[in-house]
C-alpha cells in the first residue's frame, strides 16, 4: 500500500492536459454490452474505475482490448452472467451493468454498487424505471435481480434529478419496444456523452442535456467508434490548485463551457481564468477573498468539486460558507482539513470556513476520491509536508496525478507505507 507525499508552497506554472471523463467512461463501458458488433471509445482515462470496469466487461465473455488510451470492446459473445459481488463493489457505476445488461438480455443479476462513501446513495430511481419498462426487481441478499419477458416502452418522472438513473433507464429503455419519455432527467455533459456513444450504435433519443428524454426503441444496435468529452471534475481539480498556487497555468483539453458555475466563483474571488475553446488559462496574482457555494445539480456548482473548492476558501480572506445540496454529508474532508490547522465547522448540509489560515503539513486520510483531491490542493498551499493515505480512492479517478503535478512545478511523489502505517490506516 502506498502513500502519497505532498511538499507544500511551490508555485505551478505550466500546462496540464485533462484526460477522459471518468463519469463518461464509467456509463461509456457498460453500454457497450448494448451492441452486437464491436465498439471502440477513444481517449479512455488510465484509472483504476476504467480497469475495473474492463474486467468485469471481460467477465461476462466481452473481448476488451486496449490500446494507450483506447478501448475495443466485443461484446458479441457477452452473456448475462451474474455479477453478485467482487469488483461490482469497488465502484459506483458498477449499476450500468443493471441497464444495460437488462436492455441486451431482459435479465441481470448485479451486486449493489460501491462508490465514494458521501452519505446515503440510494438507487431507488433507477429500479423505479427498470419497473416502468416491464421488469421485475428484487433484492436478494445484497444483490439486485432483474427480469422482464419483454421491455415496453414507458413515461417515467424522476422524483430525484439523478445522473445515474437517467443513464440506466436510457440504456434498458433503447431496446424497449415502443416509446419511453423520461422527466425531470439529469443534465449533466456526460449523459450526453452516453447519448451521443448509443446514437451512434443506432439508438433513437432525443432531449439529453434538457430536463426530458425521449427514446424510440430498437430491435438492435451495433458497434461504432466513439471520443470521449473531457473530464470537467478532473479540469476543475486542476484549476482550483492553480487558484491556489498558480502563476499561470494553462489547462489544455478542457471544455470551460462545463465549467461555468467554477469559473464564475473562482473570479468573484479574485482568480484570473481566460478561456478559449479547448483550453483556460488560471492566473493567481493577488490575494482571494471568500465566497459562499451551494453545489446543485447541472449547471450548478458540481458536488465533485465541493471538496477541493472547501480547501482553497482557507486562504481566502472573510467567511465562505459551504452548502451541499446533493450530498449533505460529503464532509469526511473536513476534520482532515481541521488537522493541517483549517478553521472550518460542519454546521448541518454546510461547512463554514474561515480564512486565510497557514496550513500546516500533516498524516491525513482521504476518505473518498475528491476528499483526496481537497488533502492534495490543501498539501500544495501548506507548510512542510502532507501525507496522504487512502490512495485508492484517489487512484478511482486522476489519471497519472504525481506526474502531471510535478510537470507543474509541483513536488508530489508515492512511497511504499510501513507495516505499523498500514495497521495503523486499516484501523482507522
Ligand atoms: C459514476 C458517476 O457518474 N458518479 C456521479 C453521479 O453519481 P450518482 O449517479 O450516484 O448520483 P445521482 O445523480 O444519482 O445522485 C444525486 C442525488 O440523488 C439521490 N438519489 C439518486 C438516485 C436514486 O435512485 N435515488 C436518490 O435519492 C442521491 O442520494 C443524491 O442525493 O452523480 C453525482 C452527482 O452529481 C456525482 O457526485 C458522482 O460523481
Ligand atoms: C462521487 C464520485 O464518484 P462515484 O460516484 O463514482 O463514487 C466522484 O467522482 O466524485
Amino acid at each position: 500500500m502506498e502513500k502519497l507525499l505532498v511538499e507544500g508552497g511551490n508555485s505551478l506554472r505550466g500546462e496540464v492536459r485533462v484526460s477522459g471523463a471518468k463519469n463518461s467512461a464509467v456509463a461509456l463501458l457498460p453500454a457497450a454490452i448494448l451492441a452486437e458488433s464491436p465498439v471502440t471509445i477513444e481517449g479512455l482515462p488510465n484509472i483504476s474505475d476504467v480497469g475495473t470496469l474492463s474486467h468485469l466487461l471481460e467477465e461476462i465473455g466481452g473481448e476488451v482490448s486496449k490500446q494507450g488510451e483506447d478501448i475495443y470492446i466485443d461484446p458479441s459473445r457477452m452473456i448475462s452472467m451474474p455479477l453478485p459481488n467482487g469488483k461490482v463493489k469497488k465502484l459506483r457505476a458498477s449499476y450500468y451493468f443493471m441497464g444495460a445488461m437488462l436492455g441486451r438480455f431482459k435479465k441481470a443479476v448485479i451486486g449493489l454498487p460501491g462508490g465514494c462513501h458521501l452519505g446515503p446513495r440510494p438507487i431507488d430511481q433507477h429500479i423505479k424505471g427498470f419497473e416502468a419498462l416491464g421488469a421485475e426487481v428484487t433484492n436478494e441478499q445484497g444483490a439486485i435481480y432483474l427480469r422482464a419477458e419483454e421491455l415496453r416502452g414507458a413515461r417515467i418522472y424522476l422524483d430525484v434529478v439523478s445522473v445515474g438513473a437517467t443513464i440506466n433507464i436510457m440504456l434498458a429503455a433503447v431496446k424497449a419496444k415502443g416509446t419511453t419519455v423520461i422527466e425531470n432527467v439529469a443534465k449533466e455533459p456526460e449523459i450526453i456523452d452516453v447519448a451521443t456513444l448509443l446514437t451512434s450504435m443506432g439508438a433513437k433519443i432525443k432531449g439529453a442535456g434538457t430536463d426530458v428524454i425521449r427514446i424510440e426503441g430498437v430491435d438492435q444496435l451495433n458497434g461504432c467508434k466513439h471520443t470521449i468529452i473531457p473530464d470537467r471534475i478532473e479540469a476543475g481539480t486542476y484549476t482550483i490548485m492553480a487558484a491556489a498556487m498558480g502563476e499561470e497555468v494553462l489547462i489544455d483539453n478542457v471544455i470551460p463551457q462545463h465549467l461555468e458555475s467554477l469559473i464564475a466563483k473562482l473570479r468573484e474571488m479574485g482568480v484570473s481564468v481566460e478561456t478559449s475553446d479547448d483550453q483556460m488559462i488560471v492566473k493567481r496574482d493577488k490575494p482571494i477573498s471568500s465566497v459562499d457555494i451551494k453545489t446543485l445539480v447541472y449547471p450548478g456548482f458540481p458536488t465533485d468539486l465541493q471538496q477541493p473548492f472547501t480547501s482553497l476558501l482557507t486562504q481566502a480572506s472573510g467567511t465562505g460558507v459551504v452548502t451541499d445540496t446533493i450530498y449533505q454529508a460529503r464532509f469526511k474532508h473536513i476534520d482532515e482539513l481541521r488537522r493541517m490547522n483549517a478553521d472550518i465547522k460542519v454546521e448541518g448540509s454546510s461547512a463554514i470556513v474561515n480564512g486565510p489560515v497557514t496550513l500546516e503539513g500533516a498524516k491525513v486520510k482521504a476518505s473518498d476520491l475528491r476528499a483526496g483531491a481537497a488533502l492534495i490542493v490543501a498539501g500544495l498551499m501548506a507548510k512542510g509536508v502532507t501525507e496522504i493515505t487512502g490512495l485508492d480512492h484517489i487512484d478511482r479517478g486522476y489519471e497519472n496525478l504525481t506526474e502531471k503535478l510535478n510537470n507543474l512545478g509541483a513536488n508530489v511523489w508515492r512511497e511504499q507505507m510501513t507495516e505499523e502505517e498500514v495497521e495503523q490506516f486499516q484501523n482507522s
